[in-house]
C-alpha cells in the first residue's frame, strides 16, 4: 500500500443540507442589520476575516453594512495557520507579519468573522494574532456557524445558525468565492 493510501482523508457521509445559498444571504442581511444596530452605525467598526472562509463573509458583510449606513467599512484578513495551538507543541514559535490585516485594529471595534465556530481554538488563536497587531477597543465574534463542543469559554457575539452536532459530524461551509458553491452541509464520517 503506498503512503498516500494511508493518509487518507476520513470517509465522509452526506447527512443533508443546513443551508441553500438564499438562506445564507438572508442570514447575512439580518448579522448586517444586527452588526449595525449593536455599533450605533459602525462608524469605528473594523471586519477581519479568518482564511479562508471567513474573509468572503467578512467582505459581504462589509458591502452589506456600507449599503445600509453609506459609510466605507475597513475589512481585513487574519491567516491564523501559524497561530495554532496544534503546532506550538511541536517547537514552532509563531511569528507575526505586520501590516498583514490590513487596517490599523488599534482604538477600532473590531469583528472577528468566521464561518464555523467550534471548539474556539481557531478564536483563541486569532485573538492572539490580533492583539499583536493592535491594541482594539473592543473585540466581537460572528459565525455563521455554531456546532457546539466549545472546549475554551468563547461564545459569539453574533451566530447566523446555531446546529447541535455529534462529534462525529463535520459541518462544510461552502462558498462561491472558494467553492465555486454555495450552500452548507452536514456530513459524518464513516470509517
Ligand atoms: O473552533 P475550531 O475547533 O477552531 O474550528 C473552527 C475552524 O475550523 C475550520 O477551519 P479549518 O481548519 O477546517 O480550515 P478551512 O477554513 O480552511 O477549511 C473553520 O473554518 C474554523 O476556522
Ligand atoms: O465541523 C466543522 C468543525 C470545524 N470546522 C469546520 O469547518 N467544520
Amino acid at each position: 500500500m503506498s503512503e498516500e493510501a494511508v493518509v487518507q482523508k476520513p470517509k465522509i457521509r452526506e447527512k443533508g443540507r443546513l443551508m441553500s445559498a438564499s438562506e445564507i444571504e438572508r442570514t447575512l442581511v439580518r448579522l448586517a442589520h444586527e452588526i449595525v444596530e449593536k455599533n450605533n452605525g459602525g462608524e469605528n467598526l473594523g471586519l477581519v476575516g479568518i482564511k479562508r472562509r471567513g474573509v468572503p463573509i467578512a467582505q459581504r458583510l462589509a458591502a452589506m453594512i456600507e449599503k445600509i449606513e453609506k459609510h466605507p467599512i475597513d475589512t481585513g484578513v487574519l491567516d491564523i495557520s501559524f497561530y495554532r495551538d496544534d503546532l506550538s507543541t511541536s517547537g514552532v514559535r509563531p511569528t507575526v507579519a505586520p501590516g498583514t490585516i490590513g487596517f490599523d485594529v488599534t482604538g477600532r471595534d473590531i469583528i472577528l468573522i468566521d464561518d464555523v465556530l467550534y471548539t474556539g481554538r481557531t478564536i483563541r488563536a486569532a485573538l492572539d494574532a490580533l492583539f499583536d497587531h493592535g491594541r482594539p477597543k473592543s473585540v466581537q465574534l460572528l459565525a455563521l456557524i455554531d456546532r457546539g463542543h466549545r472546549e475554551l469559554p468563547i461564545e459569539a457575539t453574533y451566530t447566523g445558525r446555531s446546529i447541535p452536532t455529534s462529534s462525529r459530524e463535520i459541518i462544510e461551509v461552502k462558498l462561491n468565492e472558494i467553492d465555486g458553491q454555495e450552500q452548507v452541509l452536514l456530513v459524518e464520517r464513516v470509517d
